[in-house]
């Protein structure tokens, strides 16, 4: 995605997007897809001296005539408000780029070097690279496991899980992304975490952010507007720590120390002499080979940077939320939760998680699936339109941006019938087949989809089970329910955190 140019456009209608063509043929709609899109803006009657003040409703029109491009163009939706349009509705579903200004993050390219560093990094995340990260993976699911026993005291004390989720991913982003052994948790004035949760916190509570989930077309502004400094240079302080961390590790690596270490800070460092696997070319956008723009260099320091700080903006809170969300799953279905331990049992038993035991456990993967679906993190997708083209029937100019209400659809009781229940069986492969491949989409889709789902089930997966070997999952007095669900920083998460007791299994 990129900063846009053009309207802003929340898309209502979950049909719409999923049959495109039960919505062919409708009526007011320019044929040729121009004429309604060259419509100027209610011109003046007369041209107005200061004094003749304003046609009545005239303020009303100009407030709304951004607002209303679709309306104009034959789009049914709800009707927008003055200035903000139907920011009312999509605010649940917004979710936006961190605004750093650095270019070379995947999130902020666009072309070809966007293809060249997806391919790139595309490699970071294959199977057999998750198989290498593995171990650091389990070693960060031990210290989870260790911080619950020392919480939890006999399953007596409640526990907060989404501080305890949020530690656990902030541990797997540094060894595996860094390549640093932090236990946040344990360790909380530690440098790498201190600094991590500032560029957490700037990048999602501040009001910049806000104003850019309002306005995502200003992002092009981020550098020249004064007022912004605070947020920006605080923002560069982060960025600086984290390329110095980056300089550092990669610095250790070239004088030999920790050469073997199998993360995804060597993975990039080898970017320009490793194999492509077969695997990695079949994920890869537009893979040719001898293309020009793929591997004819590696990263650049500013490349692995960049993208290193990016996977753990990317993938620390969204998988702590999906965990915390998950945990509370099972804690409020006791069944469904027995049912992922017979499971745990039998496919782990006592070993520790990898990534191939961790993808037999299948029932486990139905209940994230279906906690993704409930609350899923990235409750909007937006697309910027490269084309003129038609979705739906409906014409779409070149340069809108259209934004996918992934959090409607996934409680749209056409797809989902009782969509506030927690039901891992709708994963079953007998009823995903019924469904169309769209209507469930937390990893978004195409290209552009999730580049860490992978990494996100691994983690996920991996933690849940291990605390499912030893402990079970238990609501109490202070769990809420139903869980408040918050979305004013951009991504969903519980208002009032998750709160749980761990209680040791018999
Ligand atoms: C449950 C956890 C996660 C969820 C629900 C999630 C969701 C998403 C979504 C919805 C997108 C946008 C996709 C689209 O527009 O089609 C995205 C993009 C991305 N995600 Fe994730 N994500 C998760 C975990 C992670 C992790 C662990 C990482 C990395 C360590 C990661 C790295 C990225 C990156 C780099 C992109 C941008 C890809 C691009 O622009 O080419 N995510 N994610």
């Amino acid at each position: 995605m990129t900063n846009m140019d053009n309207d802003h456009i929340p898309v209502y209608s979950t049909k719409s997007i999923i049959q495109k063509s039960e919505t062919e043929g409708i009526q007011n709609q320019d044929k040729t897809g121009t004429k309604a899109n060259k419509q100027k803006p209610p011109p003046n009657e007369k041209k107005r001296t200061p004094d003749m003040g304003v046609r009545p409703g005239a303020q009303e029109e100009y407030s709304k005539w951004k607002q209303s491009f679709w309306k104009r163009n034959g789009v049914p939706g709800p009707e927008p408000t003055p200035f903000l349009g139907n920011l009312g509705q999509i605010r649940k579903q917004a979710i936006v780029s961190p605004p750093a200004e650095q270019k070379d993050m995947l999130t902020n390219a666009v072309d070809e070097h966007w293809k060249f560093m997806r391919n790139t990094l595309t490699a970071t995340f294959s199977s057999g690279k998750m198989r290498l990260t593995s171990p650091a993976v389990a070693a960060c699911c031990d210290k989870l496991v260790e911080n619950i026993k020392e919480q939890s005291k006999d399953g007596k004390e409640v526990i907060e899980i989404k501080h305890i989720f949020g530690c656990f991913t902030m541990d797997v982003i540094a060894s595996t992304a860094f390549g640093i052994d932090v236990n946040s948790q344990k360790d909380p004035n530690n440098e790498f975490v201190k600094q991590a949760k500032k560029a957490f916190d700037i990048s999602f509570t501040t009001p910049f952010v806000m104003l850019l989930i309002i306005f995502p077309n200003l992002a092009s502004l981020w550098n020249t507007l004064s007022n912004w400094k605070v947020t920006k240079n605080a923002f560069t302080d982060v960025f600086n720590f984290f390329q110095k961390v980056t300089l550092s590790v990669m610095e250790e690596r070239k004088s030999g120390n920790d050469q073997n270490r199998k993360d995804f800070m060597q993975v990039m460092v080898n970017s320009h002499n490793e194999a492509v696997d077969k695997e990695d070319k079949e994920n890869m956008v537009d893979y040719k080979e001898g293309d020009s723009t793929w591997r004819n260099r590696g990263l650049t320091v500013d490349e692995i940077t960049a993208n290193s700080f990016l996977f753990f903006l990317a993938g620390y809170d969204t998988t702590a939320n999906t965990m915390s969300f998950m945990a509370y799953n099972l804690a409020m279905n006791p069944e469904c939760q027995e049912k992922c331990i017979e499971e745990v049992d039998k496919v782990l038993g006592k070993d520790k998680p990898n990534y191939d035991n961790v993808l037999k456990l299948q029932y486990l993967d139905n209940c994230m699936n279906e906690t993704l679906r409930m609350y899923g993190p990235a409750s909007v997708l937006n697309r910027h339109v490269q084309e003129d083209c038609k979705i739906g029937g409906y014409n779409v100019p070149k340069n809108s941006i259209l934004s996918i209400p992934t959090y409607a659809m996934h409680h749209d009781p056409e797809y989902w019938p009782e969509p506030e229940k927690f039901d891992p069986d709708r994963f079953s492969p007998e009823q995903k087949a019924k469904r169309h491949p769209y209507a469930w989409l937390p990893f978004g889709q195409g290209p552009r989809n999730c580049i860490g789902m992978r990494l996100a089930y691994l983690e996920a997966k991996g933690a849940i089970a291990s605390i499912l070997q030893r402990y079970k999952l238990v609501k109490c007095e202070e769990t809420e329910d139903p869980v408040i669900i918050d979305v004013s920083t951009g991504l969903l998460r519980a208002k009032n955190g998750i709160k749980l007791k761990v209680v040791p299994r018999a």
